[in-house]
């Protein structure tokens, strides 16, 4: 059988001059093992040395052949890097057991007083000089093998030694090797990409994440693992590009702290974590100061869609976008043309802005289908099972997504005889991004009812204590009803007219924000990422990035294709959720976009009272129907 044959490194040179220090660095850097020779002495040599009886060369024979016989099962098993004197030329040809291109000489050079200075420093007292004298006595300087001056620092030999020996260094680092991480690392793997990657330590609970993720790939994939910040940083190719797939807030802050002094001008920095896009913007400013890039950047597809490919959505400076770029657009997934469904989204914070949108959207969604659930439940008498059926039944009726297709998988789902839907507590959590996208729109000043009605659901199911009481005290009784196929139509045709009014907030709060932050987003373009590899990948999403394609200047509910559907469809939701509420059920977000839609299409709306009202009481003034839109009026409404 072919033996792989792995390269032993000796580094060699008089005591102090930092073997052990450089060795056990370059071993974590090629994640392979260290050793010190002075732990493979035979017991007469160690009994000698600790009776202060100094070795003669027939000792050392013995424990150089020792070693010898370790270099050829280090050479056979992973490698090795071995800290060892070595400073005769006789015993570097003990040593030298393994045929030539497997041993790796590396020689520290450095001057006698320069050794002095750090013995004595090292020891806190005066150092017996005989000893040292001795050192350089002994030393016969290698002809061969590569020359580190140890007055550089540990970073430039380690530098230097990977440029001499052509130790090939990771292209790619991902920090943080959680669900999102861990997915993304075997992601980038897959392509072909040789990555690092780094996990914290927290003593007793998290500990040699990264070590125990290498030892879990496969032998020909490239990776390596660290647990220590600085060896994963000079395991990377220059300029370095790092992934950071940690949680949002604090923890980003202190990944960027500690990782920033370690970094060098030209590298770029990816937050891949659900962000807040202002905070992206602060963090862009932060390290740019030290000539880092930052992208900030959305990431959609959970678990399976950061392993498979998932939707990116990068924000920041092009040029960050130019250095980086071409890795996330590799390991996103395809579109339907097979084009990345990764882009360069826009400068700053853009991309998570994006992103916070994508989930504000899946919030809106994700209610939707939970309230319709809820609704064929309770008020169709129907089981999850059935429920199912007919999610499946309109996912082939050109009504397909992702979020629609999990929801069906879901119903069926049962834990011994029972569904497990129906034992998963009602209160649902929630990270933040959903909340955040209302809060832009207030910002701005965007209606966005769908998603904030969305975020208010998940609000008012965590009030789950305060729900059972007023339960028991209200005692409603919602009814059963029909449940024929005209209703499961009409239920459709309401539920995609929702989703569309849900799509076209979402899509005119970007476009707001577009001209609000002068972003300059292309709305095809976002549309087009979305439509694979993310939570929100639709049928409906493949329609839309095809509209704005020809005009993202106009709403999508503008769009004759979509006016065509909801002209005629608008009925069905009005039904639904008259019956709905009638009934004693409620319809967050379906009856939030019936209003929205009646509203957004009324010529008249209810506004005049209330510029009426506010001049009232607040002299705000108003302005009038008869007159240019430039004057303002302001009436004495008590006389
Ligand atoms: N899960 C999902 O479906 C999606 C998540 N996201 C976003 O991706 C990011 C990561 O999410 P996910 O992988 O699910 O989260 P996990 O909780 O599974 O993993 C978090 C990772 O961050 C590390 N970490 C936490 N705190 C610190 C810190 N102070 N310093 C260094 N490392 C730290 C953790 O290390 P340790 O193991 O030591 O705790 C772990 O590796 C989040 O921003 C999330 O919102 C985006 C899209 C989808
Ligand atoms: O970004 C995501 C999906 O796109 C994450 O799964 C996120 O955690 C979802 O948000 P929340 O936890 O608030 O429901």
């Amino acid at each position: 059988m072919k033996v792989d044959l792995k390269e032993v490194y000796i580094v060699f040179g008089v005591s102090g001059c930092g073997k052990t220090t450089l060795g056990k660095e370059l071993a974590t850097i090629l994640n392979i093992p260290f050793y010190d020779a002075d732990n493979f002495h035979p017991d007469e040599n160690i009994k000698k040395m600790s009776d202060g009886i100094p070795l003669d060369d027939n000792d050392r024979a013995p424990w150089l052949q020792i070693l010898a016989d370790q270099i050829i099962d280090w050479n056979k098993g992973k490698g090795a890097v071995l800290a060892c004197s070595a400073l005769k030329r006789e015993y570097r040809n003990t040593l030298q057991s393994v045929d030539h291109k497997y041993i790796k000489w590396i020689f520290l050079e450095a001057s006698y007083d320069v050794i002095l200075r750090r013995l004595e420093a090292r020891q806190g007292h005066f150092f017996k000089q005989e000893l040292l004298v001795s050192q350089f006595d002994t030393l016969e300087k290698p002809k061969q093998g590569i020359c580190i001056n140890v007055e550089q620092s540990i970073e430039n030999s380690i530098t230097q030694i990977k440029l001499e020996l052509n130790i090939s260094q990771s292209e790619l680092g991902l920090i943080g090797l959680g669900v999102m991480g861990k997915s993304l690392a075997k992601n980038i793997l897959s392509r072909g990409f040789s990555l690092s990657v780094y996990n914290r330590q927290v003593e007793n609970k998290e500990v040699d994440i990264a070590k125990h993720f290498v030892d879990e790939q496969s032998k020909d994939v490239n990776v390596l693992g660290f647990d220590d910040l600085s060896s994963f940083v000079n395991s990377l190719e220059k300029p370095r590009t790092i992934m950071i797939m940690v949680n949002a807030g604090k923890p980003i802050d202190m990944v960027i702290e500690s990782i920033l002094p370690l970094l060098s001008k030209g590298d770029c920095l990816i937050d891949g974590g659900n962000s807040h896009y202002k905070k992206t913007l602060e963090r862009e400013q932060l390290v740019s100061r030290s000539g880092i890039h930052f992208l900030g950047t959305g990431v959609s597809g959970g678990e399976e869609g950061a392993l498979k490919g998932p939707s990116i959505m990068p924000g920041g400076s092009k040029e960050a976008y130019i250095r980086s770029g071409k890795f996330l657009e590799a390991i996103a997934a395809r579109d339907k043309n097979n084009n990345s469904c990764c882009t360069y989204v826009g400068p700053e914070g853009a991309g998570h802005y994006v992103k916070m949108i994508h989930n504000g959207i899946e919030y809106a969604e994700m209610q939707l289908l939970s309230e319709i659930y809820h609704f064929l439940r309770f008020y169709g008498n129907k089981s999850p099972e059935q429920i199912s059926g007919i999610f499946e039944s309109w996912r082939t009726n050109k009504k397909d997504s992702f979020l629609l297709e999990i929801t069906a998988d879901i119903l069926r789902k049962k834990e011994g005889k029972e569904f497990l839907i129906d034992k998963i507590l009602d209160k649902a959590g929630q990270k933040g991004t959903g909340g955040w996208s209302t809060v832009s729109a207030l910002e701005i000043g965007m209606p966005i009812s769908t998603i904030s009605e969305a975020v208010m659901a998940r609000n008012l199911s965590g009030m789950k204590s305060e729900r059972e009481i007023a339960s028991e005290i209200y005692n409603l009784k919602p009814s059963t009803g029909i449940d024929d196929e005209e209703f499961l139509n009409t239920l459709e045709k309401a539920f995609y007219a929702t989703s569309i009014i849900n799509h076209a907030i979402g899509f005119d709060l970007i476009s707001q924000a577009s001209q609000e932050y002068q972003w300059n987003l292309n709305l095809s373009e976002i549309a087009r990422i979305w439509t694979n590899g993310c939570i929100i990948r639709s049928d409906l999403m493949e329609q839309i990035s095809v509209l704005f394609k020809d005009s993202d200047s106009i709403s999508l509910l503008l769009f004759p294709e979509i006016v065509e559907i909801l002209k005629t469809d608008i009925t069905t939701l009005t039904d639904i959720v008259s019956i709905a509420m009638r009934s004693g059920y409620s319809l967050p977000v379906m009856s939030a976009a019936t209003n929205y839609f009646l509203t957004y299409t009324s010529k008249q709306s209810s506004a005049n009272m209330i510029q009426a009202q506010r001049d009232y009481f607040g002299a705000h003034t108003y302005q009038r129907v008869d007159a240019p839109l430039t004057q303002y009026f302001h009436t004495n409404w008590k006389n």
